[in-house]
């Protein structure tokens, strides 16, 4: 991923982020979240670090774009730093989120309850077909992609979830963004145009194995090699692997 900055709203809750930094936020709040419910109301950067699945020298700088520095001895306050990184990410009231496209996968999603303690609340469920208009899901009616407008509207919507077949899903995005959403969560396996402003991310796990099944084939091959040459290429690789996260 390139490492753009965020915005032209740098100020005290909008510093000016790495986007790699902005990516491990949300690593670093689950973290702290867990800690909190454990009853930690201090932690060391390594321990942080170690909860979030980063290195700490990492952890260290991106705090540090926050203007957070821990207490030398003491660490960071749970509360405080949770605070802040809700403030930065948006988060200090629950976001209203659309799914459009209630098939297998929307349901899923429909259903998952951990997203109202991460910050969201799905607050209206889309499809296309009339079969599926009027079904119950937690707590939700499934309405018709037609009164879009209206809902986005009402709920003042502005990110929404895309969970619909490739070939439907620019025409979803136009729709969505004609009614108002200014970012977008893409499960679908296809690229969205949107005009400027708006924010498209992509979530594709078969991307994902695909990237593994690269090292599964690198390891085989590497683990081929004999001797000494062998050792040095794995070494290798799995130090490149780990930059790659940086
Ligand atoms: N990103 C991932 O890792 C991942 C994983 C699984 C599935 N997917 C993708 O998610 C999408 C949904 O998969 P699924 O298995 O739930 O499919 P599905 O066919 O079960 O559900 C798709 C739903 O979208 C609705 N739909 C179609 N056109 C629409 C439109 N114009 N407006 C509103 N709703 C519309 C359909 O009526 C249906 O209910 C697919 O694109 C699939 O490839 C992605």
């Amino acid at each position: 991923m390139s490492q753009q900055r965020t915005g032209p709203t740098d100020g005290p809750d909008f510093p000016d982020l790495p986007e790699a930094t902005v990516a491990r936020l949300p690593e670093y709040l689950r973290a702290l979240h867990h800690l909190a419910e454990e009853g930690h109301d201090t932690v060391s950067s390594e321990g942080l670090a170690a909860a979030a699945g980063v290195n700490s020298a990492k952890l260290r700088k991106d705090l540090s774009h926050l203007g957070r520095t821990g207490t030398r001895g003491v660490g960071y306050d749970v509360t405080l730093l949770i605070d802040q990184i809700e403030q930065v990410l948006g988060l200090t009231h629950r976001r209203a989120v659309a799914l459009v496209g209630v098939g297998n996968l929307g349901h899923a999603l429909a259903g998952y309850a951990g997203f109202g303690s991460r910050g969201f609340r799905i607050a209206a469920l889309f499809d296309a077909d009339h079969g599926r208009v009027g079904e119950h899901i937690n707590g939700l009616v499934v309405r018709h992609i037609d009164d879009l407008p209206e809902v986005v509207d009402e709920e003042s919507i502005s990110i929404a979830v895309i969970a619909t077949p490739a070939h439907a899903a620019q025409n979803v995005a136009d729709r969505l963004v004609a009614a108002g959403v200014t970012s977008v969560l893409n499960f679908a396996p296809c690229v969205l145009n949107v005009p400027e402003g708006v924010d498209v991310r992509k979530v594709d796990l078969a991307i994902e194995l695909q990237i593994l099944s690269f090292h599964e084939h690198r390891k085989s091959a590497l683990t081929a090699l004999p001797g000494r040459a062998g050792q040095d290429l794995q070494r290798a690789d799995r130090l490149g692997a780990e930059a790659v996260g940086s």
